[in-house]
């Protein structure tokens, strides 16, 4: 039986993988696995039962990984399940951004009144005229599962499109559509571009990345467009941008209370990932990661431990091993169960940054004083025995 626990409402869809071998946990102290959507998790304490966290979504900032990882938790996320719901999104943005819809629509309900609506807002109309996006150029920053979307869906829109990502993914390169130039350096990108939009995660080193001095390259008139976290764009610069004409609107997808009713803001309550699809694939693909790694302890898309696939658990005892990553840990293992005549039918070692993983399948009734001397040696942060 496992225990779970989910922080923000999780789609019922994703919940009905999770078989009657799963049942919910009054609170998170009390469950093995937890769900989590935006819930900053970053105050909480973990029990010592707490073996996987799945973000159902794909930015990870509101879980504190290395704490995690540093108490032998797993954190999951969801790659790209969310992907094609911010990409609408990005496009309505872009849309949004050239002609003033909002105004317009908010112009027709002001005047609901007005007997004479058809014909006063033939001459209302030129207050809220825009441009097409057609032929205009948009710099993409950041080319994983969102970005690509974006990239391509606007070339299809006639857009002129510039993609910058120096760490891009193989995958991400063969998706992406011959027709998106390759900016060499994030600059080139700030100079050239009529839209630009940030499909980056927040990392210490993505934080703040469009300052002052990067608002200071773009085109005078620009449109930035933000997508993907509040901390990547420095607001009070931004403001002043907006208010000097440098940049025309931004459009923004994370309500501050220092950037929410600025004069050429739109901003959206963080409705990326808010559609029934989006919801669905990535509570399904959370709810899958958790039983794999709870029922056979295969990690895949982990964030802070590397993936790692054995296969179905059959009728092998399993031992899992989260540790950190330094020589002859696997030597210590494989000694301590050599003591006690423990025959090995199946070993798998993974690493990742500073942690690894260890799985072993034996074929040997194993003590538990065994299991005792594997938690006992240094580096060791968890050991699970699946039997
Ligand atoms: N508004 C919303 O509801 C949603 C927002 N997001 C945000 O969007 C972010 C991106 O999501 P995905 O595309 O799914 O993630 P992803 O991991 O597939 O792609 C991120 C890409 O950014 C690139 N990158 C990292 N640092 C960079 C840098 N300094 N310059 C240029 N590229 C850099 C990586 O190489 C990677 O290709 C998430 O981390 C999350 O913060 C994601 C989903 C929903
Ligand atoms: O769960 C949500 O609605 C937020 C999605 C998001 O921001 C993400 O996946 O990074």
């Amino acid at each position: 039986m496992y225990r779970y626990h989910c922080l923000n409402p999780i789609s019922d869809i994703g919940m009905n993988e999770l078989t009657e071998e799963y049942v919910a946990a009054g609170k998170p102290e009390e469950a093995d696995a937890i769900l989590v959507r935006s819930a900053s998790m970053h105050e909480m304490e973990f029990s010592k039962e707490l073996k996987a966290i799945a973000r159902a979504g794909a930015g990870v900032n509101n879980i504190p990984l290395e704490r995690c990882a540093e108490e032998g938790i797993v954190v999951f996320n969801t790659p790209g399940a969310n992907a094609n719901g911010v990409k609408e999104l990005v496009i309505a943005g872009l849309l949004l951004a050239s002609r003033d819809i909002i105004g317009g629509i908010n112009w027709v309900q002001e005047n609901e009144e007005d007997g004479n609506i058809a014909k006063d807002a033939e001459k209302a109309k030129k207050a809220f005229a825009g441009c097409e996006i057609e032929g205009k150029k948009l710099g993409v920053i950041g080319l994983g599962a969102i970005g690509v979307l974006v990239a391509n869906a606007a070339a299809n829109l006639g857009m002129d499109v510039y993609g910058y990502d120096p760490y891009v993914s193989v995958d991400s390169a063969w998706r992406l559509s011959r027709s998106i130039h390759h900016a060499k350096t994030v600059d080139e990108l700030y100079q050239e571009c009529d839209y630009i939009t940030i499909h980056v995660p927040a990392l210490e080193s993505t934080k703040g990345m469009i300052d002052c001095d990067a608002l200071g390259l773009m085109k005078k008139g620009v449109v930035v467009l933000n997508f993907a976290r509040d901390v990547l764009v420095d607001e009070e610069a931004m403001i002043d941008a907006l208010v000097s004409g440098q940049v025309k609107h931004y459009v923004t997808d994370f309500p501050t209370p220092v950037i929410a009713g600025v004069k050429g803001t739109i901003v959206i309550p963080h409705l990326g990932a808010s559609t029934a699809e989006s919801e669905d694939n990535c509570a399904k693909m959370a709810a899958k990661e958790l039983r794999n790694y709870l029922e056979n302890g295969n990690i895949k898309n982990s964030v802070n431990y590397p993936d790692s696939d054995m296969g179905l658990r059959g009728d092998h005892t399993r031992i899992l091993l989260l540790h950190h990553n330094i020589p002859n840990m696997l030597g210590q293992f494989t000694k301590i169960l050599a003591k006690d005549n423990i025959n090995i039918a199946d070993l798998s070692n993974k690493s990742k940054g500073g942690y690894a993983y260890t799985m072993i399948d034996i074929d040997t009734p194993m003590p538990d004083s065994v299991v005792d001397e594997l938690k006992a040696v240094g580096d060791v942060l968890r050991v699970r025995v699946l039997r």
